[in-house]
C-alpha cells in the first residue's frame, strides 16, 4: 500500500463520454490534491519503454564526457537552459524559515519551450473541452478567467490582474520572456537524444492537458477551465542525476548538506534537493530510483516510492493559487543514500529523474477563483519569473 495514491486516468482520455468514470477520476483527483498533494498517474498513454527511453536519454546525456557537457553550459544561455554541473544550483524553497540554500548535491539538463521544441500535439480531448465551453453555461459558480484576448470580455478579477491581462492583449506566449531556445546535444554526438525527448515532450504536454480537465472537474469549474490557460504553455523539463555521495567528511561542502532537523539517522544523507514546492501549475516526474520525499498533511516525510510505467503528479504553487491553498502545493525534497564505506563498486550508483514542469501559457491570470473580487492576482509568467529569480541566484 503506497501513501501516496494511485489513479488510472484512462476514462478522461474518454470524454466527453464515459461520464461516470470521469466522475469517480475526478473524485480521486480531488482527494488527492487535498491530501498527499501528490499521486501516481496511470493509464496515461505512454508505454514502459517511452519512459525508460526518455530517462535512458538523460543518462546518455549525464555520460557524455565533461568537456562535451560543459559546452551545452547553461550559464550560456539567458534562459538558463542547458546543462549545470553539481553544486551549481540552488532549489530549495528560498522562503522557508529564510534559512540559507546549499547548493543541491546534482547535476542537470533544462529543457524549454522554444522554438526547437514541440507545441502541444492536436489532443481531441482538449479540443472537446474548449468547445464545451462555448455549448455549456451553469454547471458552477467560478468564472472562467481567461484573459480578454481569448475571451472579448472582462472579469471580476480584481483591478491589477485585469491590466496585465489588458498588456498582454495579443500577446503569446511565443514572444514571452520564458520562451526560448535550447542547448540540444548535436546528434553526432548524442544520436537519436532530440527525437526521444521531443516525443517525450509532446507526450507529456498532451497528458497534462488531459489532468488540467481532470482537475478543473475535480474543482467543479468549466470543463475547460485550465485546458484554456495551457494552449501553448511555457513547459519546462528538469533531467537531474543525483550522484551518489561519499560519507561527508568532518569538514568540507559535503557536510553542509546534512539536515540538522533531522537528529540522528540523518546525518548519513545529504540533500540532492532541498525542501520546496514547484512553482507551476503541475509537475509530472518519472525516474529510476528511489530518494524523493513528500510532505504528508501531517507534516511527517515519505517516500515516494517508484512504480514502473507511472508517472507521479505534483501540484506546483499556482495550483494552491486558484484553489486558496485547498489544493496542496506539496514541500518535497531528494534525500541521497551515501555509498557504504565499505563498497568497492568502480562506479558511484546514480539516480536519474524527468521533471517536467507544466506551467501554464505565460500571460495566464492566476487569481483564487472563489474571491476573484478581493484578490489581487497575478499571471502564470510573473509569478515563475519572481520565484525562479530566487532560486536561480
Ligand atoms: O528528482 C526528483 O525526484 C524531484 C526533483 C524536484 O522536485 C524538482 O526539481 O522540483
Ligand atoms: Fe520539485
Amino acid at each position: 500500500m503506497h501513501a501516496i495514491p494511485v489513479i488510472d486516468v484512462s476514462p478522461l482520455f474518454e470524454y466527453p463520454s464515459e461520464e461516470d468514470s470521469i466522475a469517480s477520476v475526478s473524485k480521486a483527483i480531488a482527494d488527492a490534491c487535498t491530501g498527499m498533494g501528490f499521486f501516481y498517474c496511470t493509464g496515461h498513454g505512454l508505454s514502459d519503454a517511452q519512459i525508460s527511453e526518455a530517462i535512458g536519454a538523460a543518462r546518455s546525456l549525464f555520460d557524455l564526457d565533461m568537456q562535451q557537457k560543459q559546452a551545452m553550459n547553461s550559464l550560456n544561455s539567458p534562459l538558463r537552459r542547458g546543462y549545470t554541473p553539481q553544486g551549481g544550483q540552488h532549489n530549495c524553497n528560498p522562503t522557508e524559515n529564510n534559512k540559507a540554500c546549499m547548493p543541491d548535491a546534482k547535476e542537470s539538463y533544462v529543457l524549454g519551450a522554444g522554438p526547437d521544441m514541440p507545441k502541444p500535439p492536436q489532443n481531441p480531448v482538449a479540443e472537446a473541452a474548449m468547445r464545451s465551453n462555448q455549448t455549456k453555461t451553469g454547471g458552477s459558480n467560478a468564472p472562467d478567467q481567461r484573459p480578454q484576448d481569448e475571451q472579448g470580455q472582462t472579469h471580476g478579477t480584481g483591478q491589477e490582474l485585469q491590466e496585465q491581462q489588458q498588456n498582454g492583449q495579443g500577446t503569446t506566449t511565443a514572444q514571452s520572456p520564458m520562451y526560448g531556445s535550447n542547448q540540444l546535444p548535436p546528434e553526432d554526438v548524442l544520436p537519436g537524444f532530440q527525437g526521444i525527448m521531443r516525443s517525450y515532450w509532446q507526450q507529456l504536454l498532451r497528458v497534462s492537458q488531459v489532468l488540467a480537465l481532470g482537475l478543473a472537474k475535480s474543482l467543479d469549474l468549466p470543463d475547460s477551465f485550465f485546458v484554456s490557460k495551457m494552449q501553448d504553455p511555457v513547459a519546462q523539463m528538469l533531467c537531474v542525476r543525483y550522484n551518489m555521495q561519499a560519507p561527508p567528511s568532518s569538514s568540507g561542502a559535503t557536510q553542509a548538506h546534512a539536515n540538522p532537523d533531522r537528529g540522528n539517522g540523518f546525518d548519513e544523507r545529504l540533500l540532492g534537493c532541498g525542501t520546496h514546492t514547484d512553482c507551476g501549475f503541475m509537475t509530472l516526474l518519472c525516474c529510476d530510483g528511489e530518494g524523493l520525499e513528500v510532505c504528508t498533511p501531517q507534516g511527517t516525510w515519505v517516500a515516494a516510492l517508484v512504480i514502473p510505467g507511472a508517472l507521479l503528479v505534483n501540484l506546483g504553487d499556482m495550483a494552491a493559487m486558484w484553489t486558496n491553498g485547498r489544493y496542496r502545493s506539496t514541500p518535497h525534497r531528494v534525500l541521497l543514500p551515501r555509498i557504504p564505506p565499505e563498497s568497492s563498486s568502480a562506479r558511484a550508483p546514480s539516480r536519474v529523474s524527468l521533471v517536467f514542469f507544466c506551467n501554464c501559457d505565460f500571460y495566464a491570470p492566476v487569481c483564487a477563483i472563489e474571491s476573484p473580487l478581493t484578490d489581487k492576482g497575478t499571471t502564470a509568467g510573473r509569478y515563475m519569473l519572481e520565484k525562479l529569480g530566487l532560486m536561480y541566484k
